[in-house]
């Protein structure tokens, strides 16, 4: 009873935010393109808690680090639904099959726990010797030809994690199953910006006949949700046959699975498997390949930042190996550029929406039961009172201090029971790339025909997973014995 007084008396104390129409509430303003930014931008106006509602569906935008941790962290039993409406909305795409858009609940808690263990701390040192070979064959090839870089980044970070998830070695960039998850991860990107599906804001048209001319959405969704069920089914099929003939590269998630079962998994249990496994396909494959799209971006225009680096791979490794995963812990000046490159253009601006399952009340502001929480891990590395200038890509603002550097990933993996499980396999992967390229390269801008450095802007594209816009760079390679060291097993590395 108490309660609900306390919540009526704030019922008039909604967060503040951009004025409220009858009916379309705050729609107009709602930015159409890069909403991190505008967000940003309302801090000054509004606060670090901004209230919006779109067509009656209360969104709360948290631009700070420490609401995000009170709320999303401290208040976790009520934070970490995923939005319904917008479930329903993915569920006409086939999404809300998928781990990260369930509701919170016994689904998920399965699927989301398959992931955890085979990506937790301990287990992924497993995989470490994966993540360094392809990291060596990337390098490799974008020395060869450096055009190549996105595409090669794709399929490199591809191999790794399909490799892991299922034991498949990719044949190449025009493998199906790589092309295929690449095509769905476009679709979810659509699916997952505002405005995509009018159904989301008329709701009857749901009930359309498929032949309407107004109908298309439908036949979209359903022609997605058929790929997505392809895309995490095919893999996985592949997995469980050619376990058996031997051909499955080991270890592998799907294998360890099957082996803890003795072989013998129930409809249910496959189910959550099949879910489980795409999801680490869907979450590691574009994040991953972006940030290090974003590194090589960074590096293009620090050269000093490169210099520092090499040296300090010279100084602590030396010239005749390259480094490994498990030297990251003496590298402090690579972990600080990692963590700048995380922070400088987070590849997941918005994160992914939480949901709040009932009314709550925060610093006095009521925050209705239902409304769509969208953190904004853009602003909360952005803003000047906690990074000082902001868009100046400067690892030594971490003063070599894990205890700075951590706070990054702490944002940037997302919150509460909700954070990212593949964190620590990301930053596997992204170290190896690092590392590799720092040890054995330069990486220069390209010149034009007058010897010209042609110096790319710095934009990224809008959506729930983010990149820059194409670019191009120079790799250059230190020396005859660093490539010779690229073409090494990194297992028969003497450490
Ligand atoms: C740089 C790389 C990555 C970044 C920046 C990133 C970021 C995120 C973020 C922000 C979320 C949402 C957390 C929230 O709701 O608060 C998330 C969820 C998720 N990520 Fe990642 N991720 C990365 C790599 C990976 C990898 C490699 C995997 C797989 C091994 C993975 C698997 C997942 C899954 C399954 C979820 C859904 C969790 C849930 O809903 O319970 N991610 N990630």
């Amino acid at each position: 009873y108490l309660l609900s007084r306390v919540i009526h008396s704030a019922q008039n104390s909604l967060p503040p935010g951009p004025r409220r129409w009858p009916l379309i509430g705050s729609a107009l303003a709602f930015p159409s393109t890069h909403p991190w930014l505008t967000f940003g931008k309302w801090a000054k106006t509004y606060g670090k808690i901004i209230y919006l509602d779109i067509m009656g569906q209360p969104l709360v935008v948290v631009n700070s680090a420490k609401a995000a941790r009170e709320l999303l962290d401290q208040r976790s039993a009520i934070y970490s639904d995923r939005p319904t409406s917008v479930s329903d909305l993915y569920c006409s795409s086939g999404f809300a099959q998928a781990l990260p858009m369930k509701p919170y609940g016994d689904v998920w808690r399965q699927q989301r726990k398959l992931v955890a263990q085979d990506f937790s701390q301990s287990a992924i040192t497993r995989y470490h010797s994966v993540q360094e070979t392809e990291a060596r064959k990337l390098v490799r090839s974008v020395l060869e030809d450096p055009s190549t870089l996105f595409d090669q980044l794709k399929l490199r970070v591809g191999t790794i994690i399909i490799r892991v998830t299922y034991g498949y070695y990719l044949t190449g960039q025009q493998d199906p199953f790589l092309t295929a998850p690449i095509e769905v991860m476009v679709n979810f990107a659509k699916a997952t910006a505002p405005g995509t599906w009018i159904v989301d804001y008329v709701p009857v048209l749901r009930y359309l006949p498929r032949w309407t001319p107004g109908a298309g959405f439908l036949r979209t969704a359903e022609k997605w949700s058929k790929m997505l069920w392809d895309v995490s089914w095919d893999p996985y099929l592949w997995s469980k046959k050619n376990l058996e003939t031997g051909q499955a590269f080991l270890p592998n998630m799907c294998a360890t699975v099957f082996e803890a079962a003795d072989g013998k998994l129930s409809a249910e249990e496959e189910h959550h498997l099949v879910w489980a496994t795409s999801a680490v396909l869907g979450g590691g494959l574009d994040t991953n390949t972006s940030t290090a799209l974003v590194f090589f971006l960074a590096m293009m225009l620090n050269p000093a930042v490169q210099a520092k680096a090499r040296q300090e791979i010279d100084d602590v490794i030396g010239q005749d190996r390259l480094p490994t995963i498990t030297d990251k812990a003496s590298l402090p000046y690579l972990r600080s550029i990692m963590t700048e490159v995380l922070r400088w253009n987070p590849v997941g601006p918005m994160g992914l929406p939480h949901a709040l399952r009932q009314d709550d009340i925060y610093e006095g502001m009521h925050l209705p039961k239902g409304s769509l929480i969208l953190p904004n891990i853009w602003y909360m590395l952005h803003d000047p009172e906690i990074y000082p200038n902001p868009d100046q890509f400067n690892p030594d603002r971490y003063n070599n201090l894990d205890s700075e550097m951590e706070k990054v990933p702490e944002v940037v993996f997302g919150f509460g029971r909700r954070v990212c499980p593949g964190r620590y396999f990301a930053e596997g992967t992204f170290f190896a790339i690092v590392a590799t390229v720092l040890a054995t390269c330069e990486i220069l801008p390209p010149v034009d025909s007058e010897g010209n450095k042609v110096i790319p802007d710095v934009k990224f594209s809008s959506g729930t997973i983010i990149f820059p816009s194409a670019f191009e760079i120079n790799l250059k390679c230190r020396t005859p014995k660093a490539f010779e060291l690229l073409s090494r097993d990194p297992t028969d590395d003497p450490n």
